[in-house]
């Protein structure tokens, strides 16, 4: 009997550092992530794949600026949509395209999802969530200077614009997402994060400006639509503690004590692993367990073999 699985797909998945964002590299690359997933989707598996947006919606906010004087600029929450529009395409298009390579005709499908937050969330006051290319210290203070940007160092790997990431309170239409996951349907939701939308006091929903880390997002959907398994995949075979130091270990399997333990210990970078084992650890407070690792190596990693294990209480 297979799984019900979330898959998050990392950065990597779609744009994998130094390459162009040309809509021809990122199709190559959702097509090599296509043909993992459709390995385990032939296995009898039913996936619900969520993913970033990070690069994608902030060039599309960039070209959307740029082009002002030509065509009305759309806001942030729009460049959320239109990100999750594109990609998701792409990914149903890549899935579809594998699985017949595989005589698989497992229906596929993309639903356009909001991600509910809270208008009072602090990340509105002080963003975190870096959007779109790097640049160096020099440049990135130069363009806050010229065009009013909050720009940030990003877990070490360069400069970025920043814009306010609030916590995902809920997936608005999960319901349905679970619905089509238990017909068998594999369902791509919630990319990018969901685009981010307030509840007003009447009860109706308006898209606010901001970007939802994906790995927090993902993990509420795994828990709304009561998934079996949550997997984070990212570049990185596994999660190391003192990663990148002489001492650096390898985590294979975890127990939530140890994952909460590492965690105060200050082991996860805040922009990078932090909120992937942040999600991990709340999936696994569920009862179930998370698996962290490469996308490579997915397949052997949800046979016990491989990548991260974050245990669920006994
Ligand atoms: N403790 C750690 N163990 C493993 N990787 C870590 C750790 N801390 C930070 N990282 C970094 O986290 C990166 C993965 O996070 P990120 O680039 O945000 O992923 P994605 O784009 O796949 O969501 C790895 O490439 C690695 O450099
Ligand atoms: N929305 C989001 O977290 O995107 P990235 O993972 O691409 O940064």
């Amino acid at each position: 009997m297979g799984e019900r699985i979330v898959i998050a797909l990392g950065g990597n998945a779609i744009l994998q550092p130094g390459q162009e964002a040309t809509f021809e590299t990122q199709f190559e690359n959702v097509r090599r992530s296509a043909e993992v997933i459709a390995g385990i989707i032939n296995k009898g598996h039913t996936v619900v794949v969520t993913h970033g947006n990070g690069p994608q919606v902030g060039n599309i906010l960039r070209q959307n600026e740029e082009a002002k004087h030509v065509v009305p600029s759309m806001p942030l929450v729009i460049c959320s949509a239109e990100s999750q529009g594109f990609i998701g395409y792409m990914l149903e298009q890549a899935l579809r395209n594998e699985l017949l390579k595989l005589n698989n005709e497992t229906p596929v499908t993309v639903m356009l999802t909001q991600t509910e937050v809270s208008i009072d969330d602090p990340d509105f006051d002080d963003p975190s969530k870096p959007i779109g290319v790097f640049y160096s210290e020099e440049e990135a203070k130069q363009l806050s200077a010229d065009k009013g940007w909050t720009v940030k160092e990003d877990a070490g790997r360069g400069w970025r614009r920043v814009v306010a990431s609030p916590e995902p309170k809920s997936i608005i239409g999960s319901n349905t997402i679970q619905q089509l996951s238990e017909m068998g349907t594999i369902v791509v939701a919630s990319g990018g994060g969901g685009v981010p939308v307030v509840k007003e006091d009447d009860g109706t929903y308006e898209g606010i400006d901001a970007v939802i880390d994906k790995d927090r997002s993902a993990f509420k959907l795994a828990e709304e639509i009561n998934a079996d398994l949550f997997m984070i995949l990212t570049d990185v075979e596994n999660v190391y503690i003192n990663y990148g130091k002489p001492n650096q270990e390898i985590l294979t399997e975890v127990t939530l004590e140890e994952a909460n333990k590492y965690v105060s210990e200050g082991h996860f970078s805040a922009g990078s692993m932090g909120p992937k084992m942040e999600a991990a650890i709340k999936f696994a407070q569920t009862g179930k367990r998370a698996i962290i690792c490469s996308l490579d190596q997915a397949d052997q990693a949800m046979q016990g073999k491989i990548g991260t294990h974050i245990k669920p209480k006994a």
